[in-house]
């Protein structure tokens, strides 16, 4: 008999555009979700953007409630669920950037309450998944977390924020290509299973992003346009596949452990983007597609090399060669990679 069943979990309002902070009620509304909003935020977003969608939820005759966060931490997600438990809280609104984002999930996921992402920065593509990623001592806890109902992207927001949370959004779409590679490897090695739409959407969602490099510059709000939509596509991937399989491979693996090792590790998106440039090499080889990736980065302004990621060539070999012990996760890394290997790989991608 047939047994396999699936849980596809998407977003049901994706609002993108210029001003549509101003929609975010109309887009909960219309959800038909009942109580107040509990709008999580931190220091800056919530100038930018929280203190408005607060402003707005009173306007609309609601009664919202807030907790701004400083850092993405187990206790600020418990700083958030004890007001989350409230009777009155209907569902939480997140306002920020990954941080604020990550714990108004796990947040939404631990008191069983609807979850509204409103993304400050365009930095990775956390922003529509069901995946949290939370630092804790010296390792990272990534985590399944509610996915968003809606997701109110307002690129004129977005465009505003630091270009490097952008050109980190970006890195972390160029590195599908790779993480896909993984995926299809996993599937052949180990029989893990594969989903060629997933596959396909998070590979295609790449492309379309380097097609489009050329449009994605500095306060340009067609940039943060071009970067939103391929966040959301990736996050769609995602909830296909039911795993991050198709936009994590071997290169998260490689930025999970900098985020370890590294004495001052840095955006997500840039370190996965260096890792991907590393992986490639190791997939197909000299002359196979890394100068590609490479190029792709450094068109977007994201680093290509250790120097710009601010980390020294030892931390690159120590990342690269421990990588594979951070999770269950088959990628190209294997059991793991020789030291001179991975001097190699990093010496002749440049990364080194
Ligand atoms: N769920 C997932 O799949 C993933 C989650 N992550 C997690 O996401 C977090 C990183 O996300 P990231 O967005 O890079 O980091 P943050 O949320 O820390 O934001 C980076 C900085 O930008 C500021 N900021 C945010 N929006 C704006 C804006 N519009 N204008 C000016 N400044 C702004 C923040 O201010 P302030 O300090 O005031 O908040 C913060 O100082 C980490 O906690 C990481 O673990 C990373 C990758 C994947
Ligand atoms: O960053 C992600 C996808 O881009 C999520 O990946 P992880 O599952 O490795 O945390
Ligand atoms: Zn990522």
């Amino acid at each position: 008999m047939f047994e396999k069943s699936t849980w596809i979990r998407l977003p049901r309002n994706v609002v993108v555009g210029h001003g549509v902070l101003d929609d975010t009620v109309a887009a909960v509304e219309e959800l038909h979700l009942a109580g107040d909003p509990l709008v999580v935020t931190s220091p800056t977003p919530a100038e930018v953007a929280g203190d408005r969608v607060v402003e707005a939820f009173a306007d609309a005759g609601l009664d919202p409630q807030v907790v701004r966060i400083e850092e993405a931490t187990f206790g600020a997600v418990e700083d958030v669920i004890e007001v989350a438990a409230d009777g009155d809280v209907g569902y939480l609104v997140g306002v920020g950037g990954g941080k604020v984002i990550d714990v108004t999930k796990m947040a939404a996921e631990d008191v069983d309450k609807g979850f509204v992402s409103v993304p400050t920065a365009a930095s990775h593509d956390g922003i529509v998944s069901a995946r949290a990623s939370i630092p804790e001592g010296d390792t990272r806890h990534s985590v399944a977390a509610e996915p968003p109902l809606a997701v109110v992207a307002d690129t004129e927001i977005l465009a505003d924020a630091p270009w490097e949370l952008t050109t980190a959004g970006c890195a972390d779409i160029i590195s599908n290509f790779t993480a896909v590679r993984d995926w299809e490897l996993a599937h052949r090695l180990k029989n893990v299973e594969y989903h060629e739409y997933a596959g396909a959407l998070s590979r295609m969602t790449a492309e379309m992003l380097v097609e489009n490099a050329d449009s994605i510059r500095p306060e340009l709000e067609e940039s943060a346009w071009i970067v939103t939509k391929a966040l959301v596509s990736s996050g769609v991937a995602m909830s296909i596949a039911g795993s991050s399989r198709p936009a994590s491979g071997a290169e998260h693996l490689f930025s999970h452990q900098l985020d370890r090792i590294a004495p001052n590790p840095t955006y997500h998106g840039h370190q996965v983007g260096v890792g991907s440039i590393m992986t490639e090499y190791l997939h197909s080889g000299p002359k196979g597609q890394w100068r590609d990736i490479r190029d792709a980065l450094a068109s977007i302004d994201a680093p290509t090399t250790a120097d710009e990621l601010g980390l020294d060539s030892e931390t690159v070999i120590e990342a690269l060669t421990t990588a594979h012990e951070i999770r269950d996760r088959y990628t190209i890394l294997g059991d793991g990679m020789s030291e001179e290997a991975a001097r190699e790989a990093a010496r002749v991608t440049g990364v080194i």
